[in-house]
């Protein structure tokens, strides 16, 4: 509101051709004083209505007050205002969360508005090059709407005319730390909105213990962790293949233990059948006896399960043509969930080049065709690059745990990903911070999330065993 007038720069601007002495000056007209006045005291009023429609709340109380004090006297206005902030914190310690979900959200969302993102937007947008500042005047992105929940602060943003959600993408770490947080994600709500997420807090900083076995035996989505918001991950393994890639010690383990253990009444029950192919022998081994004849562990033995399955999908195909379309567990065509731990032994790793070639044939038969029969593929590997697994794209779902290299995290989550804020090579490499969090796309929007799965320990996996073993596949 109190910009300068158009003119006050033009007065001092001075311009002039090279190499010679001719000299522009702009010819300024002086502005009557009154019309100086009149402009003032419009975008007074202006700037006043402005602030009533946007927070009326905000507005209403004071006023409220206000009249009180004008009309009965300011006693009556104090005491007014004393049994209000009362009640207030009495609500606040009886019920905080209704009270936080009601009041204190707005609250705080206000707060931060005024605070943090309206006093800093100026020269974060100035600096960050995604406003301008021409001929006296700023160009802005305007910031529309400020909400908080538990976690984190959205910011809606109208576009200047001409930008592109890169301009926008390309600078969240200009964002993130003008405005003092963690990180900023961005995704589009319409043409020329943009939500700008900025964490207040990480919920996932801390290690999750194992999710409980489920009571019933479902083939849903399994609840393996926790998303960023606190709500809890539920990743989908029926109708669709996983992969999961990450460095060393990023958790892969985490997420494929706790696929197995959502499984487990499911297994129980005869819908769900789980083989394992584990070439490293390091992870699945653990609880082999859960697997019973549908493990393997060497190079043949896990080439000869893969080839298993693709038979047993053949012949489901064959059975389903012209029938069915989609599959539904049952205990005479359960659903049968193949886990590969480091796929890469088979795939890229693997010196006989015949094994290697049968490998990949049946994964890729697997994962093209499987879905609808039920049979799914979870693999894991460290190095998600292309000549390493040929048919990454191959699998709809992918999870980006914490990558070495920021390239790694287009390879995994497609193009883009990174920009949108999947920062898959910021993940901390310390066990107890980052081994378990990835970033993966749900079905419902092309913006990635941040996940943490539940940490499944030799203690789970022993308890597993004692009460599930022999249970599978038999
Ligand atoms: N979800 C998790 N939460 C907290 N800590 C975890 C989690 N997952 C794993 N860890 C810790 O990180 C260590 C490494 O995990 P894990 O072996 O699963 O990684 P990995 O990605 O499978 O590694 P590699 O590829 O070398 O086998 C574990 O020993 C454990 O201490």
């Amino acid at each position: 509101m109190f910009r300068r007038l158009p003119g006050d720069e033009t007065r001092t601007l001075v311009s002039t051709t090279p190499d010679t002495a001719v000299v522009f000056r702009p010819a300024v007209v002086r502005t009557p004083a009154i019309i100086s006045v009149i402009i003032w005291v419009w975008r007074l009023l202006a700037g006043l209505a402005r602030a009533v429609w946007r927070h009326p709340i905000a507005t209403a109380v004071p006023v409220t007050f206000g009249v009180i004090g004008i009309v009965y006297g300011y006693r009556q206005a104090i005491a007014v205002f004393g049994v209000v902030l009362t009640s207030a914190v009495s609500w606040a310690l009886l019920d905080p969360d209704s009270f936080r979900a009601v009041i204190g959200r707005r609250l705080l969302a206000w707060w931060r508005l005024v605070w943090i993102y309206r006093r800093h937007w100026q020269p974060v947008m100035i600096i960050s090059g995604l406003g301008k500042h021409l001929h006296g005047r700023d160009y802005l992105p305007r910031l529309l709407r400020v909400t908080c929940d538990d976690w984190s602060d959205r910011v809606t943003v109208a576009m200047l005319a001409g930008q592109a959600v890169t301009d926008w993408t390309d600078r969240v770490d200009h964002l993130a730390h003008g405005f003092g947080a963690a990180s900023c994600r961005i995704s589009t709500l319409r043409p020329g909105r943009l939500m700008l997420t900025f964490p207040r807090r990480d919920p996932l900083s801390i290690p999750l213990p194992a999710v409980p076995i489920p009571q019933t035996a479902e083939v849903g989505p399994v609840e393996i962790g926790r998303c960023e918001d606190g709500t809890p991950y539920r990743l989908r393994v029926h109708g669709t293949h996983i992969l999961i890639a990450g460095a060393t010690g990023s958790g892969k383990g985490s997420y494929l233990w706790s696929i197995i253990r959502g499984l487990l009444p499911a297994m129980r029950a005869g819908l769900v059948q789980i083989w394992a192919a584990d070439p490293k022998r390091m992870e699945l081994s653990f609880g082999r006896d859960l697997f019973g004849p549908c493990y393997a562990a060497t190079p043949d033995e896990c080439v000869e399960l893969l080839e298993a399955a693709v038979k047993v999908m053949q012949e489901r195909a064959d059975r389903f043509a012209g029938t069915r379309r989609t599959h539904a567990p049952t205990v005479d065509d359960p659903f049968i969930v193949l886990v590969v731990d480091e796929v890469a032994f088979l795939t890229a790793y693997q010196p006989d080049k015949q094994l290697r070639a049968r490998a990949i044939a049946a994964l890729a038969t697997l994962t093209t065709q499987g879905r609808a029969v039920g049979i799914g593929v979870v693999a894991a590997l460290q190095d998600p690059r292309k000549d390493v697994l040929t048919i990454r794209n191959l699998f709809p779902d992918k999870i980006a745990l914490r990558l070495d290299e920021p390239e790694q995290v287009d390879m995994v989550l497609g193009e883009g990903a990174r920009e949108r804020g999947a920062l898959a090579d910021h993940i901390s490499p310390r066990p107890d911070l980052g081994a378990g969090v990835g970033y993966v796309r749900l079905e419902a929007s092309p913006d990635p999330v941040r996940v943490r799965a539940a940490y499944v320990s030799d203690a789970d996996i022993r308890v597993m065993v004692a009460r599930y073993a022999g249970e599978g596949c038999r």
